[in-house]
């Protein structure tokens, strides 16, 4: 039993903004990505990223389109110093792209970091201080006032540091730590000093990134603060609004999204979400979040499982099946109603239509994915997941009535074993029920003669060395005949269908037959041959034995 939360924790105050307009936009356009795997990410890891991982994670993410990347917080490690020297002096960072490391508010720090960036064609140097009240009282023992100089402090540092290597492009961030939890009109003060300082112009735009270092609320909380400091900052055109939410509470997509419709232009996280505690808010799961409603993210995803082995590789973590968009599972279907939807929506989606698959938010596809997982059969799924894989992986397609026979035999199998029931093992039933033979006439070969114009008597020879012979106006018409005088039956096809299976070298033909023997009762057989008539007439004989071995007839 939990304690009593009330003495402990305080609900998240309300943020009083009456003509917010957030609520009612919608995202038209993917914001500036800034990735931050290379250091908020790999701060976060177990074992940090070596030289060869972090360079093999950036140059992915250069393929991936990413414009700004947060590479390093050079002055904490020689390893993250060395790297960015390596991406500088080696010529690896492209024109387009800017690269972007983060200091603390120290003069040392500041000073080394402007080092690691000597020689940079163009750089963001992102300084942070903490500004939250238990902050500044806990880690900094700091008055709102000693907070504020320490920020000003820094951004005259990063403005003095950055005029003395004129040849470098320079932009400058600045993150007052924790900004969710500041008392907002403090922060919207320290972001105006900051920027005091800066200047900002259009030539280079300053960043102000109000991170939600530890997600404290609900979303559309963070939503207004963030529409509140777009409308108080100063020099607002020259500034980039940079959002940065973290998932304390498993909600930072939706806080990055509801910020972006209350104005942030920016917005900093890591691929699959990695970051301290539970993580920086996932890149992939908001780009194709806008991929779905049509936006293009301006990011390339269209890999998305090679993606994810770079990450898992270089973080050594895994990714979670149910993970958005890219988990294992996360494009399949059990249970039996999502299959039946599925199948029919796949049926019927129109290549260069709107994407309407029931189910699936996304096509597989469009992230490289096949189609192959999308139903996977066990004891919760029904007919249509089962005969989907029947149709996808051998080309059959069973009429409904066979459908709802078979389903029942492969349920049987899945309850017994509780496993997964494979397209193979599916075959195998359906082989045992119906192709397999049943009785005693097993085919050998047969003769066909012609009588006369369209009239045929075939002999039916069979293993045990018996024989049946008919007449009829085709070969299988006369093969009817023959196996209705053995068994001493009327026998009437009711239902005929052949297709090339689609597994094996010879592409052999199945034949299925549904007859009709005397009260009426209906049975279905199938056979496969290389030759047609051959699979027409085991398919014919696999139907009498189920007539001859009171086997239950096909669901009307
Ligand atoms: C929310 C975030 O993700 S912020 C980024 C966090 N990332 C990291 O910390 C990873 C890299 N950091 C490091 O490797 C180390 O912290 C270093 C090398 C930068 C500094 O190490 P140290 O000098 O040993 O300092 P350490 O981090 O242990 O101590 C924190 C000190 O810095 C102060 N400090 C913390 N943040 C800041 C800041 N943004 N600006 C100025 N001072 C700060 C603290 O108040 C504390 O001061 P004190 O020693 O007077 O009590
Ligand atoms: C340094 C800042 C931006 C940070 O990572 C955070 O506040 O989460
Ligand atoms: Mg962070």
């Amino acid at each position: 039993m939990l304690k009593n939360p009330s003495t402990k924790y305080q609900a998240f105050p309300a943020f009083n903004l009456p003509n917010r307009q957030w609520p009612s936009r919608t995202l038209t356009q993917a914001p500036i990505w800034c990735s931050s795997d290379l250091r908020d990410g790999n701060q976060s890891l177990i074992e940090p990223m070596n030289a060869q991982q972090k360079m093999r994670f950036f140059k992915m993410l250069v393929a991936m389109g990413f414009k700004e990347i947060e590479v390093a917080f050079p002055s904490a490690s020689q390893t993250d110093f060395d790297f960015v020297r390596e991406l500088i002096t080696g010529q690896h960072i492209p024109d387009d792209v800017t690269i972007q490391v983060l200091t603390q508010a120290r003069e040392d720090l500041i000073a080394r970091t402007f080092e690691s960036l000597r020689g940079a064609k163009r750089a963001i140097v992102h300084v942070y201080n903490a500004t939250a009240p238990h902050f500044r009282r806990i880690v900094f023992n700091h008055t709102p006032e000693q907070t504020m100089a320490l920020a000003v402090q820094a951004a005259t540092w990063l403005k003095d540091y950055a005029a003395q290597q004129p040849a470098t492009h320079w932009r400058f961030e600045y993150s007052p730590e924790v900004f969710s939890q500041t008392e907002f009109r403090f922060a919207r003060d320290i972001c105006n000093a900051v920027l005091d300082v800066w200047q900002p112009t259009p030539n280079a735009k300053p960043i102000i990134n109000l991170p939600a270092t530890i997600e404290g609320s609900t979303p559309n909380v963070y939503a207004d603060q963030i529409e509140w400091m777009s409308s108080q900052l100063k020099y607002r055109n020259n500034v980039v609004l940079s959002v940065h939410p973290h998932n304390d509470r498993g909600t930072a997509v939706a806080a990055a999204e509801l910020a972006q419709m209350a104005g942030a232009d920016r917005v900093e996280g890591c691929l699959f979400g990695n970051g301290e505690r539970t993580g920086n808010v996932d890149i992939i799961t908001l780009a194709l979040n806008l991929y779905t409603q049509g936006i293009d993210p301006q990011l390339d995803i269209g890999h998305i499982d090679e993606i994810a082995r770079v990450v898992t590789e270089c973080n050594q973590l895994p990714i979670h099946p149910r993970h958005p968009y890219v988990g294992e599972l996360v494009h399949t279907a059990f249970s039996g109603s999502h299959q039946d939807a599925i199948k029919k929506g796949m049926a019927v989606q129109n290549p260069n239509g709107i994407w309407e698959v029931p189910y699936l938010p996304i096509d597989p596809q469009d992230i490289g994915r096949s189609y192959d997982a999308v139903i996977r059969v066990n004891s919760q799924s029904g007919k249509g997941g089962m005969s989907y894989l029947l149709e996808r992986e051998y080309g059959v397609t069973l009429p409904r009535r066979w459908q709802m026979a078979l389903a029942k035999q492969v349920q049987a199998v899945s309850d017994e074993t509780g496993k997964e029931v494979s397209a193979q093992a599916i075959w195998q039933v359906f082989q045992a029920r119906y192709v397999e033979p049943q009785g005693p006439w097993q085919y050998a070969h047969h003769t066909d003669q012609r009588l006369a114009e369209g009239m045929h008597e075939v002999c039916l020879v069979f293993t045990n060395g018996q024989q049946a012979v008919g007449q009829g106006n085709g070969v299988l018409d006369a093969a009817v005949q023959a196996v209705a005088a053995l068994s001493g039956q009327t026998i009437q096809i009711t239902h005929y269908q052949e297709c090339s299976l689609r597994r094996g070298s010879d592409a052999p033909a199945l034949a299925l037959i549904e007859i009709q023997g005397h009260q009426g009762k209906t049975v279905a057989g199938a056979g496969i041959d290389t030759d047609i008539v051959i699979a027409s007439i085991r398919a014919l004989l696999q139907a009498s034995h189920q007539l001859l071995n009171e086997q239950p007839p096909l669901p009307a």
